[in-house]
């Protein structure tokens, strides 16, 4: 009995060994081109007598990744986690986490009404594509069914694999914050990202209640319009001007409507964007679900040319006056040659259309400063003023740094804030605790301090101002 035993083990192990020296001396000796010949054969081969179809799903579609592939990706560590032995972890949120998905060569079932297919994870490598770091590696799923199934499979399987894959994807995603600052990383022309995780959200957010609904009402609509920007045949994207001045949160508004939504964030440098190309370029690679920023739009204006004129003023414009608004943003910077009908065309253009689910956002301290052309609805949809800081902002910032609802001392604040402009950032900074010792009491005190010696600037430099007039009417 041991010695048939012994003698089965060892004819396997040689019938393995035998088969694993050809497999070695097929990928070594055979030339790339005949090994696809002959796969190509075999396949047929076997599609003549099996009765399964195949689909390939690429990694990578053209230059760039395939959306697909990501998606089924998603759907299949769902159904991995469960049943797959051999699983890959990636880490997710700088390791805080780990998301599983389908090891390479490493094949999973799934049933769907009743039917069952097998999907598989391959890889194969291309040495004539080989760079200096070895053969390229190409991924791809199949999808293998029987053949009596096709209909099905390709009419209603597939779409539900994207549809629920897209849902895991989003869910599981690392929201980005990316720049093309090129002193950051980011390589001309090209986006670099850090993961976003800004803390600021709409109930910290310090603005009237009213408006700060209307926003939320307005990015719900949005993000849910779908069907509604299909049905009126407009891309689905939408344009806010955030105006107002410094320190009343125009950045933080970015920060909550992100979270808010769930959405990447695009912060567009435009002094580093060489041209109108490339400024199209950069916006083409963009996802949908984001937010892309345009910070101090106004300081990026070399075109002021197009304020608001009168009639004549516009009817006067000559050839040199429509020159003019092909000045460049930046004129002072050489590097930059970014125009503004390039910047109207990238965001309102053809070129637009070509992803969804997008949010354009410029801030600016100047609002009238800015041509009219890039502001106006339809362009920038939702205009925003960012407001100095009156009671009910007041309250939100209370309640964010002293964590109370009411003070004693609130009676004599509400009088103070809505007489004198004082921003947010002015207003927190007096509220923020400076050490342990400090309650809720001495930075209210030290509020109303700031607020008194704010209001006694003001009435100098209303006294000085009247002064200078009277004197300028007696000479
Ligand atoms: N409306 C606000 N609600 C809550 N916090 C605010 C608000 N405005 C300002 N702050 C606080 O002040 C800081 C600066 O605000 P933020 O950068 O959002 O202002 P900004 O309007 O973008 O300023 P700038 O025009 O100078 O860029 C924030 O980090 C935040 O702590």
């Amino acid at each position: 009995m041991r010695e048939t035993g012994g003698g089965v083990w060892g004819f396997t192990g040689s019938t393995m060994t035998s088969l694993m020296f050809f497999w070695a001396m097929y990928n070594q000796f055979f030339p790339y081109h005949l090994r696809v010949l002959i796969e190509t054969y075999v396949y047929k081969l076997m599609g003549l007598v099996s009765n399964s179809v195949h689909i390939k799903f690429n990694e990578h579609s053209g230059l760039k990744k395939s959306e697909a592939y990501n998606s089924i990706r998603s759907y299949l560590s769902s159904k991995s986690t469960a049943l797959a032995v051999r699983l890959k972890a990636n880490e997710k949120g700088g390791g805080k986490s780990l998301v599983l998905s389908l090891d390479d060569h490493e094949a999973v079932e799934d049933v769907f009404n009743g039917v069952k297919v097998q999907w598989s994870s391959n890889v194969s490598k291309r040495e004539e594509h080989a760079n200096a770091s070895g053969s390229e590696e190409r991924r791809y799923f199949t999808l293998s069914f029987h053949r009596r199934n096709r209909e099905m499979i390709i009419e209603r399987y597939l779409g539900h694999v994207l549809r629920e894959g897209r849902k895991i994807e989003f869910k599981n995603r690392e929201r980005k914050l990316y720049t093309n600052n090129t002193s950051l990383y980011a390589r001309e022309g090209k986006w670099c990202s850090v993961p976003f995780h800004h803390p600021a959200t709409f109930e910290t957010l310090a603005m009237e209640l009213e408006k700060k609904e209307r926003v939320k009402k307005d990015l719900i609509k949005f993000s849910k319009g779908k069907d509604y920007y299909r049905k009126v045949g407009k891309p689905w994207k939408r344009g806010y001007l955030l105006f107002g001045p410094p320190g009343t949160g125009k950045s933080t508004m970015i920060s909550a409507m992100a979270n808010f939504l769930e959405y990447d964030v695009y912060d567009l440098e435009l002094t580093t964007v060489k041209d109108n190309s490339d400024l199209k370029k950069l916006l083409l690679d963009t996802k949908g679900r984001s937010i892309i920023v345009i910070e101090d739009i106004d300081c990026s204006l070399g075109v002021t040319g197009q304020k608001r004129k009168t009639k004549e003023e516009e009817e006067e414009e000559d050839e040199e006056g429509k020159k003019e608004k092909e000045k460049t943003f930046y004129e002072e910077s050489e590097r930059s040659k970014v125009t503004l009908s390039g910047m109207l065309n990238a965001i309102d253009g053809l070129w637009s259309s070509c992803s969804d689910e997008k949010i354009m956002v410029f801030t600016t301290n100047f609002v009238e400063n800015l041509d009219l052309a890039l502001i106006r609805r339809g362009r920038m949809d939702n205009h925003i003023e960012m407001s100095y800081c009156r009671f009910e902002a007041f309250k939100v910032l209370a309640k964010n740094y002293l964590e109370i609802e009411w003070h004693e001392l609130y009676g004599e604040i509400e009088r103070l804030v809505e007489e004198i402009d004082m921003s947010p950032a002015d207003v927190a900074e007096n509220l923020m605790p400076k050490s342990d010792e400090e309650d809720a009491e001495i930075c209210l005190k030290r509020l109303v301090k700031s607020l008194e010696e704010e209001k006694v600037n003001v009435r100098k430099l209303a006294e000085e101002e009247e002064k200078k007039k009277a004197d300028q009417e007696e000479k």
